[in-house]
C-alpha cells in the first residue's frame, strides 16, 4: 500500500518534478527531477542563486503552474490532476500567500483585508474563525490597527496584516515569497520571528523563498536549489554558516 503525504508527516510534496519552458534550442529546464517534501508544522526556506528554479518550484507547489513531468501533492491531493476551477478553490481554501509587496487591497481596512479570503470563498467567518482571527491579530500585534487602511500602516504592519490574512483560513501551507524584501532589517527580523512563531505555536507549515541568509536562519530547514536541482539541505543554521555555504557553492560552480 502507498504511504500518503499526510502519513509521511508532510504538508506538501513534489515527486520527480521537471519543468521545461519552450522547445528545441531555446528550451530552458527550470526544474530537473526534483523530489522534496515540506514538513508539517515546520518553517522551510528555499534558497538558491538567481535562475535556479525557486519561483518555478513554488508556482508548481501552489498550483499556479503545471510541471512538464512529475506530480505535486498538497496534503493528499494530487494537484497536477485538478482543473483550473478546482485549483482556484484549493488555493483559496488551503493555501496562504505572503508576498514581498504585501498585496493588500488599498481601499479596504486591515480587518477587511484579513477576512477577504473568506469573502472570496463565498462565506463569512464562523464564530470559531473569528476567535482564531482574534488570536492571530493579538499575536501579530494588530489589535489596535484593524480599522486602518494599508496607506495608514507601516511596511511592517502591512506585512503583519498580510500574514494574518494568509493564516486566517488555517491553510495546509503558507507560501512566503521574499517576505522581508521590502522591509528594513529590524522590521524584517520581526516579521521572520512572527512567521517562525506561527509554526512553533500554531503548527502552521510555511515554505519561504528567499535570497537572504538571515531570513533562512529563522527556518527549521533550508533546501538549496542550483540549476533546477535540490543540491543540499541544511538544518537550522546561523546566517554566517548559511552565507559561507552559499558562497562555497557559488564558487564551486
Ligand atoms: N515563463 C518562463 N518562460 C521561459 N523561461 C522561464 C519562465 N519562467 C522561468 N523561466 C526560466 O527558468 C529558470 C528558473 O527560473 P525561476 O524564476 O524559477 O528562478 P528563481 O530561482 O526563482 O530566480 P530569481 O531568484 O532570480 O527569482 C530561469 O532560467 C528562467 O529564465
Amino acid at each position: 500500500m502507498k504511504i500518503t503525504t499526510t502519513e509521511m508527516g508532510l504538508a506538501a510534496r513534489v515527486s520527480n518534478v521537471s519543468k521545461r519552458f519552450g522547445d528545441g534550442h531555446g528550451a530552458v529546464v527550470a526544474l530537473d527531477d526534483v523530489s522534496i517534501g515540506i514538513r508539517r508544522g515546520q518553517f522551510t526556506a528555499i534558497m538558491g542563486p538567481s535562475g535556479s528554479g525557486k519561483s518555478t518550484l513554488m508556482h508548481i507547489m501552489a498550483g499556479l503552474d503545471q510541471p512538464t513531468t512529475g506530480s505535486a501533492w498538497l496534503g493528499d491531493t494530487d494537484i497536477t490532476t485538478l482543473d483550473d476551477t478546482a485549483l482556484t478553490r484549493l488555493r483559496r481554501r488551503r493555501i496562504g500567500f505572503v508576498f514581498q509587496s504585501f498585496n493588500l487591497v488599498p481601499t479596504l481596512d486591515a480587518r477587511s483585508n484579513i477576512v477577504l479570503p473568506f469573502e472570496l470563498d463565498g462565506h463569512t467567518p464562523t464564530a470559531e474563525d473569528e476567535a482564531w482571527i482574534a488570536t492571530l491579530c493579538e499575536s501579530l500585534g494588530l489589535t489596535d490597527r484593524m480599522t486602518h487602511r494599508p496607506h495608514e500602516l507601516s511596511g511592517g504592519q502591512q506585512q503583519r496584516v498580510a500574514i494574518a490574512r494568509a493564516l486566517a483560513i488555517r491553510p495546509d501551507l503558507v507560501f512566503a515569497d521574499e517576505p522581508t524584501g521590502n522591509l528594513d532589517s529590524r522590521t524584517g527580523r520581526e516579521v521572520l520571528a512572527l512567521l517562525a512563531d506561527a509554526c512553533a505555536r500554531f503548527g502552521q507549515s510555511i515554505a519561504m523563498v528567499t535570497h537572504d541568509p538571515i531570513a533562512a536562519s529563522y527556518a527549521d530547514r533550508t533546501l538549496i536549489l542550483a540549476d533546477g536541482r535540490i543540491v543540499h539541505e541544511l538544518g537550522k543554521e546561523t546566517p554566517a554558516n548559511i552565507s559561507s555555504f552559499m558562497l562555497a557553492m557559488e564558487t564551486q560552480s
